[in-house]
């Protein structure tokens, strides 16, 4: 059992690569796609249920556990990992995303962040230094700087007011982080859709020195082509060394997209809240199962699925408990979304591995282009 936090590059193939991140808690095999445990829990799955998809390492997070039950009341049960059940790695984001995104009076200084709570309206704050005094309380594994996801659009000033902010927000959460045998402090680099200001921002991370490096501020409304060509350069301005997250990625065509230009890590809650409103995800495309055309079909959702909704129910059910707003809806749906997810990433991890990458991306896309499923 290792003790400490490392990351070897095991095959290329392009800019793509494969590797082994190792932590005291497991391993997690890159390229690796990231399920979303928002409130402690993946929601409408069992811990076990998430391994069995191939699962190496799940996300939690600081703004909504901080709120409720609060990060004090987690580090009195044991932690994040005893809380939850689920003893493999776990990555924590540092909140600033979702107090943007989900908390209400929200007042931005230099300092950090205050805000009312979206569940009850109390007021809170976070700053780099409280946010990595949360992480530390839920003990992750995998611990995001604390940043300010640049809005899209924005200006060249105001990206670049941004992500300077962020900088030296980065700077506080790795002085604040210290000295955590085994517990790693990831980087956020910012700069919007501007090429300088990324280089900057990758220049500033670098010099203060993390153990892996995010790439933030994206998937934020540019859309795939003007992401896509952001990350033909920015993945490149970090060091090759560590491991490379893009957060918030995403649709599975944008996932490969993103592990062809170098990236290692993503997280998406995509797979697991489409499941909760009927959308599966197939090798062939999207089914909305909410669709009436489902109605008395017998065949699976995917034939070639080897997840339990696609062994052991039809379209037909699975259209049934879904307009009947059944808990078991949500359960399996959820269930293959996340086993397709993870197959996605197996395939790629192979392909590069075996230097086919080039030929796995033209089938996929192929595929996707057949007509009715
Ligand atoms: N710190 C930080 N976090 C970001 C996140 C949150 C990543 N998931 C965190 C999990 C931890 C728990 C919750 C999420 C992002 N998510 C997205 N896009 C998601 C787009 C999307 C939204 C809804 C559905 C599908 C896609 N861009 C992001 C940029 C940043 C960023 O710069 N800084």
């Amino acid at each position: 059992m290792t003790k400490k936090f490392n990351f070897d590059v095991t095959a290329t193939d392009g800019r793509a690569r494969t590797g082994v991140i190792s932590t005291p808690r497991g391993e997690i095999r890159t390229p690796a796609f990231m399920p979303v445990g928002t409130a402690a829990t993946v929601k409408a799955m069992l811990p076990e249920s998430v391994r069995a998809t191939g699962a190496d390492i799940l996300l939690g997070n600081t703004y909504h556990l901080m709120l409720r039950p609060t990060a004090e009341r987690i580090a009195r049960l044991g932690g994040l990992h005893r809380f939850m059940n689920w003893d493999r790695p776990i990555l924590t984001d540092s909140g600033g995303f979702q107090v943007m995104s989900l908390a209400g009076l929200r007042k931005l200084t230099e300092e950090g962040v205050t805000f009312k709570s979206h569940i009850d309206g109390s007021r809170h704050a976070l700053t780099p230094e409280r946010s990595m005094e949360i992480q530390a309380l839920l003990g992750s594994d995998i611990v995001m700087a604390f940043d300010e996801c640049t809005p899209f659009p924005s200006d060249e000033a105001t990206a670049r007011r941004s992500m300077e902010l962020s900088m030296r927000w980065a700077r506080r959460s790795r002085e604040a982080f210290g000295d955590r045998p085994g517990h790693a402090l990831f980087g956020i680099q910012q700069g919007s859709v501007y090429r300088d200001q990324r280089q900057e921002s990758a220049d500033k991370l670098r010099e203060i020195g993390f153990d892996g490096y995010a790439i933030g501020g994206l998937a934020v409304g540019e859309g795939q082509a003007t992401m896509f060509e952001v990350l033909e350069y920015a993945p490149a301005m970090l060091p090759e060394d560590r491991p490379r997250y893009l957060m918030g990625v995403g649709k599975p065509d944008d996932i490969v997209g993103a592990v062809e230009r170098g990236i290692d890590m993503m997280d998406c809650v995509l797979p697991s809240r489409s499941g909760r409103t009927g959308q599966a995800f197939t090798r062939f495309g999207v089914v909305n199962i909410r669709n009436a055309r489902h109605q008395d079909d017998p065949r699976p959702l995917d034939e070639h699925c080897t997840c339990p909704a696609c062994r052991n129910y039809s379209r037909a059910y699975l259209h049934h408990v879904n307009r009947a707003q059944e808990i078991i809806a949500s359960m399996l749906l959820t269930w293959h979304n996340l086993h397709y997810f993870q197959e996605l990433m197996q395939g790629l991890r192979d392909a590069i591995a075996e230097g086919r990458l080039a030929a796995f991306v033209s089938d996929f896309h192929a595929r996707r282009a057949e007509g009715d499923i």
